[in-house]
């Protein structure tokens, strides 16, 4: 119908996703992404618990569009009371309207009834809105002036208990994945109010992903290691061994090296065979019994198949051992390769060096390993307000010490002390404090990206007048978004600064200091991992259970600082809040060694709830 009245190509894509506010909100902002101009969901919009739907998308919009919610809900009102049940939410997020409908066919065909005759006008009106940024003003007058070259696709979501079901019908115009550096397809319409902030809402799993995929991009080079220097490295290739090992026959045991056919009964003693040389008489008498002395890992001589321990044998007189018991052959000697046999792969490309791994390759006589290369980082405070955190005595008025700087480089080390090493430690730039003036701010960000693969700076982000982080990166780069849905954190920007074919990553992390710890280990933790080739890039993800009773917050998921151990008695991990979770309150993250995973909703999560935590430091203090 829209197609009709709009004169354009209608495209249609299904989908069914569960009850799960995450993977509601992933397909929306997919599909925003990919320009889609109308979303309507069906489903979860009542007042069971697994009705979430609404908590969902509210968060996503940019404006809400209450008309169409109050149309859908007097046009279903006139019908049945139970309407009143229903909880509607209609709005605009970029460039797509979004509908959510009732799950019931009868009541969805209420409710389209009422709305679709005024969707192809309002999509019209939202396609050619003006827009508030000079970047955002090309595009519209993009979409302003090529209607017709840009297909419109429609689509659908349906939300049910189960299994996320591929999409079936006619899928088309979805090239892209979702995050994959549209940056632009960030922006608001500017609708959200003319003080608001012009970037939209990111979840937190998507804005990793954004993350991970530009951390793909940065291929630092292999270096050679050596094994003493690579503990917690991640290794660039296979290892395969290229002697056997043990590369000699070995005794197992402190004793008598034997011929196994000679049986019990008097020997006669050759000399010793000890690790490391061997002093023994080669001349035998093939009729008599005749032994070696032998030290556990020593090397069997070439004629003995088998030692006789010691705690086995008495010693007669002057070169003369009772041997009290018969051996097999073979028995207590490690014969050559039975532990590592030549030609083995010991060590496979993406593991990581520990200490066992440092052992096995000094055993194996290989001395340097290539391993992934580790990224370079600076770090940047930036405010007028701060000073050295080394500035001694009192400090003027309105003056604080810059925390960040020390606190986010201790990070990095204890990140990669517990987890495996993920940045050049040598290699950080503690830039220190630039003030809140633009060209400081420019000509930092230049120098920097010359030389790091990643910039982390704090302060700046929010939407005061001092606030130039977010206006100078999109000049300079590209802002892949500049707002999470999270708390603590949320103006959290990411982007990238890309000059000679080198790119730079650039974490703009809020200048709280407690919302900037949080967001280094949800956020910058996961790219330095990429980039110094780990396979998983999560830090140690557990459930545990709470010992206090906890509020959520129905705006944002939160991550909240906690202490967590194991309990011996509840047999499992049980969680201590590190007290209010006021993202200005330094010691929420005092002794925190976890984050609990919040999610977004009312009221609260009881004691004994488990919940899921990431670890972010060592289980005990
Ligand atoms: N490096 C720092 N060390 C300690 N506190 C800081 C630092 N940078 C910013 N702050 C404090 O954090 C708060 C937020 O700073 P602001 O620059 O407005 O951050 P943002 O705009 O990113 O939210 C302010 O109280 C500020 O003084
Ligand atoms: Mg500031």
């Amino acid at each position: 119908m829209g197609g009709e009245a709009c004169n354009i190509t209608i495209q249609t894509v299904y989908k069914v996703v569960p009850d799960e506010i995450e993977h509601i909100q992933s397909m929306i902002t997919q599909w925003t992404h990919s320009k889609f101009k109308l979303i309507l969901t069906t489903g979860g919009t009542g007042f069971t618990p697994r009705d979430v739907t609404p908590e969902a998308i509210k968060p996503l919009l940019n404006r809400r569009t209450k008309g169409i919610e109050i149309a859908m809900l007097k046009k279903s009102l006139e019908i049945t009371s139970h309407a009143m049940l229903s909880r509607p939410v209609a709005g605009i997020r970029d460039q797509t309207l979004i509908i959510t409908l009732p799950g019931s066919v009868k009541a969805i065909r209420e409710n389209l009834g009422v709305v679709l005759p005024a969707i192809p006008h309002a999509i019209g009106l939202i396609c050619s809105n003006p827009y508030s940024s000079s970047v955002d003003a090309h595009r519209a007058r993009d979409l302003i002036t090529a209607p017709q070259a840009q297909p419109h696709p429609q689509s659908i979501t349906s939300t049910m208990d189960g299994e996320q079901q591929q999409g079936h019908g006619h899928s088309h115009g979805h090239g892209h994945s979702h995050g994959h550096g549209h940056s632009h397809g960030h922006h608001s319409c500017g609708g959200s109010g003319k003080r608001g902030s012009k970037y939209v809402m990111t979840p937190v799993e998507e804005a990793i992903n954004i993350i991970l995929e530009q951390s793909n991009l940065l291929k630092l080079k292999i270096e050679s290691v050596d094994i003493a220097k690579s503990l917690g490295r991640i290794i660039a290739e296979d290892i395969t061994s290229k002697d056997p090992f043990p590369t000699f026959r070995a005794s197992i045991k402190d004793g008598y090296a034997v011929r196994s056919k000679d049986g019990i009964g008097h020997y006669k003693l050759l000399g010793d065979s000890v690790a490391g040389g061997s002093n023994y008489s080669k001349e035998t008498n093939d009729e008599e019994k005749h032994c070696v002395r032998i030290t556990t890992g020593a090397m069997v001589p070439d004629i003995y198949d088998a030692v006789v321990m010691v705690e086995e044998t008495e010693i007669i007189k002057e070169n003369v051992v009772s041997i009290e018991v018969s051996v097999r052959p073979g028995q207590d000697i490690r014969p050559i390769g039975s532990d590592i046999p030549q030609g083995t792969v010991v060590l496979k490309k993406g593991d990581k060096m520990g200490c066992s791994e440092i052992g096995l390759l000094a055993t194996l006589g290989i001395q340097t390993v290539q391993c992934y290369g580790l990224p370079k980082i600076s770090i940047i405070s930036t405010g007028d307000e701060l000073v050295d955190y080394k500035k001694q005595g009192e400090l003027e008025a309105g003056i604080i010490r810059d925390s960040n700087t020390p606190t986010l480089e201790a990070i990095i080390k204890e990140i990669s002390n517990h987890f495996g090493e993920c940045a050049s430690r040598d290699q950080i730039n503690l830039v220190g404090i630039v003030g809140d003036k633009l060209e400081d701010l420019e000509s930092t960000f230049v120098e920097e990206s010359k030389n790091s693969d990643i910039i982390i700076t704090s302060g700046g982000v929010s939407m005061g007048q001092l606030d130039l982080v977010k206006p100078l990166l999109e000049k300079m780069g590209k802002v892949h978004f500049g707002r999470v849905n999270m708390k603590p954190g949320k103006p959290l920007t990411f982007s990238t600064i890309t000059s000679d074919e080198k790119t730079t990553l650039v974490f703009s992390l809020p200048g709280n200091p407690v919302s900037s710890v949080v967001c280094f280990y949800l956020f910058v933790v996961p790219a330095l991992r990429r980039i110094s080739g780990f396979s998983n890039t999560n830090l140690p993800q557990v459930e545990v259970k709470l010992l206090d009773r906890i509020q959520m917050d129905p705006e944002r998921p939160e991550y909240h600082r906690c202490y967590i151990e194991w309990d011996f008695n509840e047999h499992c991990f049980v969680s201590k809040s590190t007290g209010s979770q006021a993202s200005c309150r330094l010691l929420s993250l005092k002794q925190a060694n976890a984050l609990l995973v919040l999610p977004q909703k009312e009221g609260y999560l009881e004691k004994g709830t488990m919940v899921k935590s990431i670890l972010i430091g060592p289980l005990s203090n």
